[in-house]
């Protein structure tokens, strides 16, 4: 923080979530390549949408097509990933607005870092538990065969580690539930949790 002095507002957060009538709340999304992190995060945003609610949804292709496209799938790369993206989250709930991230995340460190970065009261984290042999047989984006063959490197699963939550707020066996079960379970979940206190 050298010669660094950030400035004080005049509009708080506060006064931004009176005038949207909502409280902010940033909805981690992990899990493996293919195991329904974008699927759940697309159709949870829609019914929030739907419901009124200010929202925004972070996905790790989008994210790594623009702000992020100068990291690669190191764990270094994933590292600086995962914390700007804590930081673009801060940044949003500060604006007061509900955020969805779909991010393989694959580290624990990172994931607590980021809850770290928006605080505890600010973060819910959804484990996405699909199987990699489910994942492996969806492979919605032909990445896993390449994975296999050698075309594609550090492959999350493959040949690079993903640490599972060993305490999410919520998890999803997506081989259990359809997607609207388990879009319907993380609305009676979420629903108290980002209304305006009457
Ligand atoms: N090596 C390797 N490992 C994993 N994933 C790969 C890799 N190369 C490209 N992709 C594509 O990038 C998406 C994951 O990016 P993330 O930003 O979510 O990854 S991470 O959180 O930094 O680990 C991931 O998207 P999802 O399948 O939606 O998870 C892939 O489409
Ligand atoms: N219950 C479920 N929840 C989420 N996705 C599911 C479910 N059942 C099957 N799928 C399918 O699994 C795939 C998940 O892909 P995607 O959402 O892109 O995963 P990720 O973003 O984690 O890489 C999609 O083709 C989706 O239709």
């Amino acid at each position: 923080m050298n010669h660094i002095y950030p400035i004080k507002t005049k509009v708080s957060r506060h006064q931004r979530e009176q005038l949207l009538q909502q409280r902010p709340l940033l909805i981690w999304f992990t899990g493996l390549s293919g195991s329904g992190k974008s699927t759940l995060a697309v159709q949870l945003e829609a019914q929030l949408h739907d419901a009124g609610f200010k929202t925004y949804l972070l996905d790790g292709d989008n994210i790594r097509a623009g702000l992020n496209k100068d990291l690669t799938f190191t764990d270094e790369g994933r590292v600086e990933n995962i914390r700007r993206i804590g930081e673009v989250s801060k940044l949003m709930l500060d604006a007061g607005i509900i955020v969805l991230s779909a991010f393989i995340s694959p580290f624990h460190a990172d994931r607590e870092q980021v809850k770290n970065i928006v605080g505890s009261e600010n973060y819910l984290e959804v484990f996405v538990d699909t199987p990699i042999e489910i994942c492996e047989q969806r492979d919605v984006k032909g990445l896993y065969k390449k994975a296999r063959a050698g075309e594609v490197k550090n492959f999350t699963g493959i040949d690079s580690p993903y640490e599972a939550p060993q305490n999410p707020d919520i998890a999803i066996p997506t081989h259990r539930y359809s997607v609207e079960e388990s879009v319907d379970q993380l609305m009676n979940r979420i629903l108290p949790r980002v209304t305006a206190e009457s």
